[in-house]
């Protein structure tokens, strides 16, 4: 009577599997209480979705409810702010996020992900290891990040870095806050040992963005435009670069804090969410081997002949199959489950139903991607399903792990290419399987053939077609000198197989379900 469903939220397995039986059960939406004054609607299908997630930003704002732990880090950046300013700053914004500027990104997420591979490399020289395919990917995305946003080179992957540390500190800390109902309210939290971190780790953050972007201004007004822009030379301009130079119709430009709060969100909304689409695209195609080698036969027929095995921008287009895989991965494991909405005027639904203003309504990206009115057999791992026969006629809010309307993912373009990327480089050299029995209690682990040449002659021919034949080659093929387990620490095991059992979540899944969730949004 007092907490409605709260006692029914699980930040586990359990709690999406309900998800799962609620979208079985109601189709389209349910409501849900979570205090006596409090109703929640929750929304999972393209029919219900469409007049709240299409309303106009002003009548379907973001609701707090779910956002506002991040506002003491993210300040108000493009996730959290609202009204006249987010919309102001999303014009600011967009052009930086244009494929003639995103194009320039393709090297650094080449150079990103070799040092991902040296690194394995490394770490397999001696015996065997054991990795968190998850840790990695998060270095990963957080490197190339910086890159982009900064041009600065923390080295993060190799060494420990105190900014790069208090990230993932800050990440962690908002999911258990939201976790821990005594953790909510402000003063007590700031009383709290995690509240006492957290204000530590904004600090460092805070003081490094600030840093960046007073320097850079102080260049600017100091050599002036046109010499600015040419100091530039042998540098491609970086995001910082961009707001700095960004104005809007008034002429007028962003503030020191406005650049550093866009900055910051960009680093906290960009890396863990493709960290997470990239672990879960290695564990489906470990579970598939003939999807896997498809992908490795498509990079290896594009690649062919090459001189320098680097992707480029123009590359990303012609890799149909490989998309696929990654909408798929997408579509079974989104990073993001749920995005929330505070209606400000009454909405009326497909059958006329109205959802009241003041309705605080959780759109789910996971029940709609799960939801078998529309996806035949959803738990299947089937990437044809976006071949272009298969997607004619479907809603386009059948699929929606960037969200959609005017508050959907602005960086959806420069995810896509790094995950594609990343999914081609590995894929190129590393024959990805599941083990065939758990080596550490209830574990996904997955075995990575390292079959990157070790001569560093040219092709990737060779190398490829090693690790798309399956785990016997280590005997029958010379250049795979070394086999890596990779692990994903998540509650369950690939023996008991994929489809049966309940889907497992890499470290890092969002989950802003109440029932599922682990974070919020
Ligand atoms: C696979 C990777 C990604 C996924 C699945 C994802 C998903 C999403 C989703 C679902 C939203 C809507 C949130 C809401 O309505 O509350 C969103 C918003 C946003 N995303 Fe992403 N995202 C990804 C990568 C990125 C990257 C790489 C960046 C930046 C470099 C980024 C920047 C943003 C920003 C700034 C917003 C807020 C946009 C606004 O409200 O106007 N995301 N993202």
């Amino acid at each position: 009577w007092l907490l409605g469903h709260m006692g029914m939220v699980r930040s586990t397995e359990e709690g999406l599997q309900n998800v799962d039986n609620l979208v079985g059960q109601y189709h389209h939406c349910c409501v849900w209480w979570i205090a006596p004054w409090q109703p929640v609607l929750r929304l999972f299908h393209p029919d219900t979705l469409r007049p709240v997630l299409l309303a106009s930003a002003f009548v379907a704002p973001k609701d707090k409810l779910f956002y506002g732990f991040l506002k003491p880090w993210l300040g108000d950046g493009l996730l959290l702010s609202h009204g006249r300013k987010w919309a102001r700053h999303r014009r600011l914004l967009t052009p930086a996020f244009h494929p003639d500027t995103l194009k320039s990104y393709v090297g650094i997420f080449n150079r990103s992900t070799e040092i991902m591979h040296a690194k394995w490399w490394r770490e397999a020289a001696g015996a065997p290891v054991v990795l968190d395919v998850f840790e990695p990917l998060a270095l990963l995305t957080l490197d190339t990040l910086q890159k982009c946003i900064f041009s600065h080179d923390s080295h993060c992957q190799e060494r420990p870095s105190k900014y790069i540390a208090a990230i993932l500190e800050l990440s962690a800390l908002v999911v258990r806050r939201q976790q821990r109902l005594l953790h909510h309210p402000d003063w007590l939290y700031r009383l709290s040992a995690d509240g006492r971190r957290f204000a530590r780790a904004c600090a460092a953050v805070h003081g490094f963005t600030a840093a960046v972007v007073q320097h850079r201004r102080r260049e600017l007004e100091r050599l002036g435009h046109q010499a600015w822009l040419e100091g530039h030379q042998g540098r491609s301009m970086d995001f910082i670069d961009l707001l700095l130079l960004a104005k809007d119709e008034d002429g007028r430009d962003l503030s020191d804090e406005d650049i550093s709060a866009e900055a910051d969100t960009f680093m906290f909304e960009g890396h863990d969410t493709t960290a997470s689409g990239l672990a879960w695209l290695l564990y489906n195609l470990a579970c598939h081997p003939h999807h896997q080698e498809r992908c490795r036969q498509e990079v290896r027929e594009l690649l062919k002949d090459r001189e320098v095995e680097e992707i480029e921008w123009e590359d990303l287009s012609h890799l149909p199959f490989t998309t696929m895989c990654i909408k798929e991965s997408l579509r079974l494991h989104p990073p993001v489950t749920a995005v929330s909405r505070r209606c400000t005027k009454d909405i009326t639904l497909h059958d006329s139903h109205v959802i009241p203003s003041g309705t605080t309504c959780l759109l789910s990206i996971y029940g709609t991607h799960h939801n078998p009115s529309i996806w035949p057999e959803p738990q299947v791992f089937d990437p044809l399903r976006f071949s272009p026969e298969n997607t004619q006629g479907q809603s386009p809010l059948a699929f929606v792990p960037f969200s959609a309307g005017p508050r959907n993912c602005i960086g959806r373009s420069f995810a896509m290419a790094e995950m594609k990327v990343v999914a081609v480089t590995v894929g190129c050299f590393v024959g990805v399987f599941p083990l065939s029995r758990a080596l550490e209690g209830p574990r996904v682990l997955l075995k990575v053939l390292l079959c990157r040449r070790l001569s560093g002659s040219g092709a990737p021919g060779a190398a490829a077609s090693a690790a798309g034949a399956g785990p016997q080659l280590q005997e029958l093929h010379p250049q795979i000198s070394q086999v890596i387990a990779v692990a994903s620490s998540v509650a369950f095991s690939v023996e008991s197989g994929s489809s049966a059992a309940p889907p497992p979540r890499p470290r890092g899944h969002r989950s802003g379900d109440p029932r599922a969730g682990s974070f919020s949004r």
